[in-house]
């Protein structure tokens, strides 16, 4: 198993590719790759953490020598928010960084699994999709945007704000990650109960969880140490899938046939070719299916954007 991260110097990166060295399964191979000439030196690093994981670092232009025989290929390469800008200020910089980087995975690795964590992920996904049509390799079951911090931030503030043990919630987050177009479904949480005061706050919580971070780190960056655990937890989800591990389900923003979008988060069933399974999201109630319909028309301008970035 080989599993290679992109933009592997940075806040997230750092921290991803740590996780990864303790996580990954006896014999996996770990690749980082970054512009910053730091990267080997990280590998370096990591390499003296005592597990066989074995881990190679590369910088420069090209990623090439890090995704040779990738299985899964992990993106947070481009550049993070800094307070008062929103996700999509982002998308000057960094649908040029995944689109170039897409391009080289379409010809070193066009089989692996690859999670799009780089922002905006709502536009940053379609953006891949379309360069790895154009190269004639896309298929839909391999390609992810990272959405599983929205789902551990609902796991942690449910948990918090209900007095529950934390490993026991489990809640789906579907539509996007943005602002209005993340949604919990917080009335699918197991053995609890909420007000329309709770709802209407703690799905404002989440929406602008992100933006809590941006603010807390007062222009030193966005979440990374969260990120990194939720890109772990992703990554190996992927990982024990195509192990063949049974019932690997996560949420993830994928192009999954959903009525409401061409990208939709949802949760998905994960397996030897990546998405086995479309899963439906279940009942959801009125609050809910007005928040769904109501983001729509954003996600969508999303989408569009990258799509026509790539056309
Ligand atoms: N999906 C999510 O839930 C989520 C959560 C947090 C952050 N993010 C996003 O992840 C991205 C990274 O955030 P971060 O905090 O790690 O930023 P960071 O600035 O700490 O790290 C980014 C890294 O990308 C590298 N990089 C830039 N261009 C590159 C290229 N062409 N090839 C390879 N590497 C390149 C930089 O050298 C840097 O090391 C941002 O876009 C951020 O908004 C997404
Ligand atoms: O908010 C950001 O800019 C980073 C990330 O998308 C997050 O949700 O923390």
């Amino acid at each position: 198993m080989k599993v290679a991260v992109l933009g592997a110097a940075g806040g997230i990166g750092q921290a991803l590719a740590l996780l990864l060295k303790t996580q990954l399964p006896a014999g996996s191979k770990l690749s980082l790759y970054d512009i910053a000439p730091v990267t080997p030196g990280v590998a370096v690093d990591l390499s003296h953490i005592p597990t066989a994981v074995e881990i190679k670092g590369f910088a420069g232009e090209d990623p090439t020598p890090a995704l040779e025989g990738a299985d899964v290929v992990l993106i947070s390469a481009g550049v993070a928010r800094k307070p008062g800008m929103d996700r999509s200020d982002l998308f000057n910089i960094n649908a040029g960084i995944v689109r170039n980087l897409i391009e080289k995975v379409a010809v070193t690795c066009p089989k692996a699994l690859v999670g799009i964590i780089t922002n905006p992920v709502n536009t940053t996904v379609a953006i891949a999709a379309e360069v790895l049509k154009k190269a004639g390799v896309y298929d839909k079951n391999r390609l992810f945007g990272v959405t599983t911090l929205d789902v551990i931030r609902s796991e942690t503030f449910i948990a918090e704000l209900k007095g529950l043990n934390v490993a026991d919630v489990k809640v789906n987050v579907i539509g996007g990650h943005s602002g209005v177009t993340i949604l919990p479904l917080l009335s699918q949480v197991e053995g609890v109960t909420f007000s329309d005061e709770e709802v209407a706050s703690l799905t404002k919580r989440i929406q602008n969880a992100g933006t809590e971070v941006v603010e807390a780190k007062a222009g030193g960056g966005s979440a990374t140490l969260s990120m990194g655990q939720a890109a772990c937890r992703f990554g190996m989800s992927l990982v024990r899938g195509l192990q063949g591990e049974a019932n690997i389900v996560e949420c993830a923003y994928v192009d999954g046939g959903s009525e409401h979008a061409e990208f939709f988060a949802q949760p998905v069933l994960l397996g030897k070719n990546g998405i086995e399974k479309v899963l439906p999201y279940g009942e959801v109630s009125a609050f809910e299916a007005n928040a769904r319909d109501s983001m729509l028309d954003t996600l969508k301008g999303d989408i569009k954007l990258g799509v026509d970035f790539v056309k």
